[in-house]
């Protein structure tokens, strides 16, 4: 069996892509993402995302992802931009007479919606956050209350965190110098903490300025990564939660910057950002 793929990226966090519209389940299980996703003996990525078909009349594809381990995670901010970009190349390949720039995106986190802007662009509407404890999820504090700036102990130290779902978990901290701290030894123990019960991506950020935050991030299932869409969203909630930023600023990752807007209107969060296609290939 021959299966069409296509590597993208997003600021450096990168994806293998598989048009999967004919089917509803993936073309690939765990075990093949995995293998694919290693650097030395695969493709090399940090995740594979599906192209599906639409869920419900209300949207017009799904994307279902596995991390370069195998575990399927509920969103990906970098991944939903390069699949814009991925669906927007496939139909134009098929020659649609008014090619889509704007997609409902059907994930495990809802509804995504991207639009490819002018200059290539893709700006995401990434919905509404998620504070409360349950919705994280995490037994930092009661199931009810919102973790902001709760002490937690790990690596016989005591971190203030910030908790914030996106549809995925992110565990935010600020730090004064982003570039000491050692993401290899400290990333694992936050992701694997026992107050997150599906494990978390943990973000250590430094202020630059109220529209200017520095960002690292260790990924759930995927280790060190060079950005993360979701990751930056939640940067900028837990800065605006904590009085460090204002509600629009520029979030600087290893893989280059992202823009990041929460809306005081409709609560919403927005994000622009790259995608790029690197090759595409035969499985
Ligand atoms: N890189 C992504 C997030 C991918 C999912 C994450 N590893 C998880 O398990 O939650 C992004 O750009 O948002």
């Amino acid at each position: 069996m021959s299966i069409e793929f296509s590597k993208y990226h997003g600021l450096g966090n990168d994806f293998i892509l598989i048009d999967n519209r004919d089917r509803d389940e993936p073309r690939l299980d765990r075990d093949r993402a995995v293998k694919l996703c290693d650097r030395h003996f695969g493709i090399g990525a940090d995740g594979v995302i599906f192209a599906l078909p639409a869920a419900n009349s209300e949207t017009d594809y799904t994307m279902r992802i596995f991390n370069s381990d195998g575990s399927e995670p509920e969103m990906c901010g970098n991944g939903i931009r390069c699949l814009a970009r991925f669906l927007a190349d496939l139909e134009a390949a098929r020659g649609r007479e008014t090619p889509r720039s704007t997609f409902r995106i059907h994930t495990l986190a809802g509804t995504i919606v991207p639009q490819i802007v002018a200059d290539g662009q893709v700006r995401v509407d990434m919905g509404v956050p998620h504070l409360l404890a349950r919705e994280i999820p995490t037994t930092l504090v009661d199931a009810e209350e919102k973790a902001i700036d709760r002490s937690m102990e790990v690596a016989d130290r005591q971190w203030s965190v910030t908790c914030v779902s996106m549809g995925n978990p992110h565990c935010i901290t600020f730090v004064e110098d982003v570039a000491a701290i050692d993401l290899e030894k400290i990333g694992p123990l936050f992701e694997h903490h026992p107050v997150f019960p599906q494990r978390t991506n943990v973000e250590f950020v430094e202020v630059v300025a109220r529209d200017r935050l520095k960002m690292r991030v260790w990924e759930r299932g995927a280790g060190i990564t060079l950005a993360c869409g979701t990751g930056a969203c939640a940067t900028l909630v837990a800065g605006v939660l904590t009085g460090r930023c204002d509600r629009a600023a520029t979030v600087e990752l290893p893989g280059g910057p992202l823009a990041i807007e929460w809306s005081g209107g409709d609560g919403r969060i927005y994000m622009t950002g790259p995608a790029e296609c690197v090759f595409t290939g035969q499985i």
